[in-house]
């Protein structure tokens, strides 16, 4: 049977209010990265607010309360309404929301629904503009889909994966908004979304246990002599700080490898992408301070970390004065270089 699509079920939105909804939702999601939207044209940054606030939606149907196989099917209806508006699709025509799962109707499907109508027409307005691949927008769904059916990883390989989907899929499609000189720097995209997630997963260990979930692969842990108990009770001990510290010298080379992004992004995003980089890097350097104390509370930035990123970034004499590349990275530069020349 065909399946059922319900068009402009209200009235249709017209593109401009739906940036304004999208900027609604990024604005409230008190992220670490929507202050660095401000340092974007109007456009690029309308565009930026209706991605992040498709990811907002995307990542509010996998946290919701609901059971997972209820989350899974609601992922999966949003990932159709995104391949049906957004693939092949004339930007003029009206959206179409596919019928919800059969007999489930949670509370928040209602939301979830009226969310679809207010920030389609922006987020399609967006990707026709700056070309964004869909492929993008549907691994993201996919990631969050992979996070409902699989709560551990049993190799870094499988970790990598699902960061690839979650995170460097968000950095290439922030790419297209901001611009790049051919050819796409996609190495250093991947490479760079893969460092902000695994620094957030290091952040949110707890947070994570929590909800039972262990985003630390088991052949990471194993190799320190801790088992998925250790991480689900996470305990201050030796083996715990050989273990993240690892993690951390990982997410620096992936840091110092994502940074190359910046030699092919247009002038007109580089402020932005080099605040998200040095935001997350700072919060990897405050985790390497103390390395266990991600196992007692959420390690986040300091008033002062946060104004002195913000000036650097919003005031242009400033910004000019930035080390490009930043100080961690030209370090591990000259590190490779004197191995490179001491080798026998
Ligand atoms: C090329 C390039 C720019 C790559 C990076 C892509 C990127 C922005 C990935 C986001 C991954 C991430 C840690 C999201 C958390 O968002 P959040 O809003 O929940 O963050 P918060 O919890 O720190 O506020």
């Amino acid at each position: 049977m065909a399946p059922e699509y319900h068009h402009g079920m209200n009235e249709e939105i017209s593109v401009a209010a739906s940036y304004r909804f999208a900027r609604r939702i990024s604005r409230r999601s008190g992220s670490n990265f929507y202050r660095s939207f401000w340092l974007l044209p109007r456009s690029k940054r309308q565009a930026m607010c209706s991605l992040y606030a498709f990811a907002r939606i995307t990542d509010d149907i996998g946290d919701c309360d609901e059971p997972a196989a209820i989350r899974g099917r609601w992922l999966e209806w949003w990932r159709q309404t995104i391949a049906i508006n957004l693939i092949n699709e004339n930007e003029s025509s009206t959206i179409a929301l596919p019928e919800g799962p059969i007999g489930e109707e949670p509370k928040w499907a209602a939301r979830l629904h009226r969310q679809a109508q207010e920030i389609l027409p922006a987020l399609r307005h967006a990707s026709t503009q700056y070309k964004i691949p869909s492929r993008y927008l549907l691994e993201i769904i996919d990631g969050v889909l992979a996070d409902q059916q699989k709560t551990r990883f049993d190799t870094y390989e499988q970790l990598e994966h699902y960061c690839y989907l979650v995170a460097s899929a968000v950095g290439l499609a922030c790419l297209h908004i901001w611009e790049f000189e051919d050819p796409l720097p996609l190495e250093a995209a991947v490479d760079c979304g893969l460092a902000f997630q695994l620094t957030n997963v290091l952040r949110d260990v707890v947070e994570d246990a929590k909800r039972g979930r262990i985003y630390l692969p088991r052949q990471h842990y194993e190799q320190h002599g801790l088992c998925e108990d250790d991480i689900l009770t996470l305990r201050r001990d030796n083996r715990l700080r050989c273990l993240i510290q690892d993690e951390i010298e990982r997410a620096k080379r992936l840091f110092d490898s994502g940074w190359r992004v910046w030699d092919s992004v247009h002038p007109d995003g580089r402020p932005m992408f080099s605040m998200m980089w040095r935001t997350y890097r700072r919060l990897l350097t405050r985790i390497e301070e103390d390395p266990t104390r991600i196992a007692v509370c959420r390690i986040t930035l300091s008033q002062s970390d946060r104004i002195g990123i913000v000036s650097q970034h919003f005031w242009p004499p400033s910004f000019r004065r930035l080390p490009v590349p930043p100080v961690e990275v030209a370090q591990s530069r000259q590190q490779a270089d004197r191995k490179e020349t001491t080798r026998p």
